[in-house]
């Protein structure tokens, strides 16, 4: 059965250019900031501290929260592009990611290419990559770009590749930004419908967001982040109520 634990999960990030001094003369650098040293004296930015939250089939989490608030951190830890630091990241089941467009695909080889090593690491049979090419294929459109490697490229056309194949495979646990439902208008209408059978097929969803319509339509459950905590978790109703007075 598919589920997510974090527990106390704690990422952060070290600071080559920071200026300890200019921040501990700003009231910026120690305890109740988000600026600290590490074990090796460096400063370090706190992205996310205190983290802790478990999920279980047909939760459907937003992410909400102010820039820099560490919702896009906390995707990409669930995701085990970061490691935490402090605490721990638990998933139970497979995980789709719609999270940066170049995730996860080599762009010295074709479009094919890619699709073909992303069916063959999902597990999937010769027959069913072969469904899974003829279906990004079609959703892509990028005609004789399918067989060039992908640095020939435009941001459109990896965009449009990427999202048509992390959407060919039915993940257990489906993780996603926001900016992946941007794009233009005509790209916006068909990627919607496809979305929508996804989210509502994967057991278990965490999508980060700026649009209340999208968290009131697809989420029931939020966690408000603020400066790398979690400063309320809850139904999303009340979560957006309070986000949205927030003094
Ligand atoms: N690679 C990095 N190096 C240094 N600091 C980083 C890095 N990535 C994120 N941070 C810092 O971690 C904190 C959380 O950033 P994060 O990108 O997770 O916020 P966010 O909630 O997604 O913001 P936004 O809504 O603006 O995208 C910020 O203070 C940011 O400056």
């Amino acid at each position: 059965m598919a589920g997510i634990d974090v527990r106390d999960l704690e990422i952060t990030f070290p600071l080559y250019h920071g200026d300890a001094r200019h921040l501990r003369a700003m009231g910026e650098l120690g305890a109740g900031t988000r600026f600290a040293h590490d074990a090796r004296n460096r400063v370090v930015v706190q992205a996310l501290r205190d983290v802790s939250f478990s999920l279980k089939p047909g939760d459907r989490l937003g992410l909400i929260g102010g820039n820099g608030a560490g919702k896009t951190t906390l995707l990409r830890a669930l995701a085990g592009i970061y490691e935490p630091v402090g605490g721990s990241v638990t998933i139970r089941g497979t995980i789709g990611c719609l999270l940066d467009p170049q995730l996860g695909m080599d762009m010295e080889l074709t479009g094919r290419e890619n699709i073909r090593l992303r069916g063959m690491f999902a597990g999937l049979t010769r027959q069913q990559i072969a469904d899974v090419e003829d279906n990004v294929e079609e959703f892509a459109a990028l005609g004789s770009f399918m067989d060039l490697p992908m640095q020939t490229y435009s941001s459109g056309m990896t965009v449009r590749l990427s999202f048509a194949l992390a959407t060919a495979i039915m993940p257990d646990v489906l993780l996603m930004d926001e900016w992946f439902m941007a794009g233009d208008a005509a790209f916006r209408a068909r990627a919607r419908a496809r979305l929508e059978s996804l989210v509502s097929g994967a057991d278990i969803l965490v999508l980060s967001s700026h649009m209340s319509d999208i968290m009131a339509e697809w989420c029931n459950r939020l966690i408000w982040l603020d400066g790398g905590e979690i400063r309320m978790d809850g139904p999303t109703q009340a979560v957006l109520h309070a986000y949205e007075n927030r003094s």
